[in-house]
């Protein structure tokens, strides 16, 4: 039911997407005492743990620090079997929380979004979907992903493939039987560095299409132990307290140190602690200075390169899986357990596209410079239009003619990464210039705690209308554009700058400032009732539904 001035509405808050940020921001609506409803494309929630369901698709952030961290009791009647949890069980994980707090009759599946458009007179959004389905709201959470659009590569005769193709973005219901088959992988970013050793003891032949090597590490997962299990459960306040304060919503140990405190000896043995360290803390955990010091990044990638030299025995294809041109995390590194070792069974093998590019797929295969080869399966594992994919998608009109597909296609301005003028009553929690490169879920658990904490602001105050001021979103703005050249991912290669996609624009996709300026630049915008101006008052009630 609608709100006391919510009369010409459906819900008041409508939720876009049922990924672990949709289901998050459902919950908190309807905890809020809002009327909430979700639409979700997919037939299934759970958003990226619903849709890449390749062999060995998991987490590289630690299972209980991904998960949700707003019940206790949530956290402990669920049992992670691994630090790192494969997709089954982050997706029945997700399909717990749904039922565990009564979401599911809120959720529409099969309900793919097409267009948004907001009414300035009324202050409510009228949002249809592919199936012909009408919603009117008075503000839209829009948590449609921002690693929730395929990217196909740019190869001549893709469609005449007769055999079978897939993404791992967009991995079949039913499994694909890998079995005595010649497989060819696209990608060596972190989906196809999972799926290459799950695979390769199975298929007959299995290639791996490398455009630019990558700073893969080991995963070193392991099981939770019961003993890890019981500390996290004490320690549970701290647990939170962590990883809702920490620059990157990672619990790993900063290292405490700049490089200049070890001699050279002491650096090795570091990077050793370092390299059988678990997941990102190979970043979190490593020298203060490795992401700000070339010369102490160019000796790890040094450490990094002797690594690989020592597990690929072929010495060719070692020195074609050593990146040359960047810094180790400039691009999203892929954490993956045997990955190097996979190429040294004698069924796979490495083609690097910089040596030997495409020619085309044709009906039996793909050939290269080199050579055609056949397939009887082709993966893309070619990653997503980062940030802005979905968004730009979904028909989004605001005011004053505000058209996201067209407003954005020279890169996203957004205030806070989740709103825009010009955009009123819309929150896009997780889209561009959210997250800062950590752990997903702790950066968004801060999005929607303030989107929900804005909307319950509006109900106490009377208002029916937020939109950032054109200086707000400048603000913001000209922070992200100031420290965007001082974080270490790289224009060239890094999706987080859109170079994964053909085509599309070069910016700078993530929050550099991190945590720290985003609540910054937040608590200035909160520091009076109307939010210096973002809120205006409620209209009156246009139409009794
Ligand atoms: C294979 C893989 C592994 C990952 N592992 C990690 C990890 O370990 N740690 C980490 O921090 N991050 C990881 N990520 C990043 C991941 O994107 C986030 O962790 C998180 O899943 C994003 O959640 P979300 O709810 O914002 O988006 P999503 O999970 O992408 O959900 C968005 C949902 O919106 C729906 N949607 C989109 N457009 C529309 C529309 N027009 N109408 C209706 N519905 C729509 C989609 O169908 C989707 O279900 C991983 C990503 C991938 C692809």
């Amino acid at each position: 039911m609608a709100g006391q001035h919510d009369h010409d509405v459906d819900v008041e808050v409508l939720v876009i997407g049922a990924g672990v940020v949709g289901i998050y921001a459902l919950y908190r609506a309807l905890d809020a005492g809002f009327s909430a409803q979700t639409l979700e494309a997919g037939d299934g929630v759970g958003g990226v743990w619903y849709w890449n369901r390749y062999p060995s698709a998991r987490f590289d952030s630690e299972s209980y620090t991904y998960a949700y961290i707003f019940s206790k009791e949530l956290f402990d009647e669920w049992r992670w079997k691994e630090e790192f949890a494969t997709q089954p069980e982050i997706e029945s994980y997700l399909n717990h929380v749904v039922d565990r707090f009564d979401l599911r009759q809120h959720i529409r599946t099969g309900e793919k979004v097409v267009s948004a458009d907001f009414d300035e007179t009324a202050h409510v959004w009228t949002v249809r979907t592919a199936k012909g389905s009408v919603v009117r709201a008075r503000w839209i959470i829009s948590a449609t992903g921002g690693l929730s659009v395929p990217n196909y590569p740019d190869i001549d005769g893709l469609a005449d493939f007769q055999g079978q193709a897939h993404h791992t973005g967009a991995w079949p219901h039913t499994p694909v039987d890998f079995a005595g088959k010649r497989v060819a992988i696209i990608g060596n970013g972190p989906s196809g560095a999972q799926l290459l050793p799950a695979i390769v003891d199975t298929v007959a032949q299995v290639d791996l299409y490398q455009r630019t090597p990558t700073w893969t590490t080991p995963l070193n997962n392991k099981p939770l132990t019961d003993e890890r299990q019981a500390w996290l459960s004490d320690n549970w306040d701290d647990v939170v307290k962590i990883l809702t304060t920490s620059p990157t919503g990672f619990m790993h140990e900063p290292a405490g140190k700049f490089s200049t405190a070890d001699s050279p000896e002491e650096r090795q043995a570091f990077y050793e602690k370092i390299w059988k360290s678990p997941g990102f803390a190979k970043l979190t955990s490593n020298y203060y200075d490795m992401t700000t010091n070339r010369e102490v990044n160019l000796e790890f990638c040094d450490f990094l390169a002797g690594k690989i030299r020592a597990i690929v025995k072929d010495p060719v294809t070692a020195e074609r899986l050593i990146p040359k041109d960047h810094l180790f995390g400039a691009k999203r590194p892929p954490f993956v357990t045997d990955y190097f070792e996979s190429f040294n069974k004698p069924n796979a093998s490495l083609i690097s596209l910089k040596e030997t590019p495409f020619v085309r797929v044709d009906a039996t295969g793909i050939e290269t410079t080199e050579k055609h080869r056949e397939y009887d399966i082709i993966v893309f594992a070619t990653g997503f239009d980062f940030g802005t994919g979905a968004l730009t998608r979904m028909g989004v009109k605001g005011r004053e003619g505000l058209d996201l597909s067209t407003d954005w296609e020279d890169g996203p301005s957004d205030f806070a990464g989740f709103s825009a003028h010009r955009l009123p009553n819309f929150f896009f929690p997780g889209g561009p210039h959210g997250a800062g490169g950590g752990n997903y879920p702790r950066y968004s658990q801060d999005q929607v705690d303030w989107i929900t904490g804005t909307l319950v602001h509006a109900r106490e105050h009377g208002f029916d209308l937020f939109e950032p001021t054109a200086a707000q979103e400048d603000q913001w703005m000209t922070m992200v554009e100031t420290l965007a050249p001082q974080s270490i991912f790289s224009a060239e290669h890094s999706h987080y700058y859109g170079a994964n996609v053909e085509g599309k624009v070069r910016k700078f996709l993530l929050n550099p400032g991190g945590r720290g300026k985003l609540h910054e630049i937040l608590g200035e915008m909160t520091s009076t009732e109307d939010y210096n101006g973002a809120f205006a008052p409620a209209t009156e009630p246009v139409s009794a539904s």
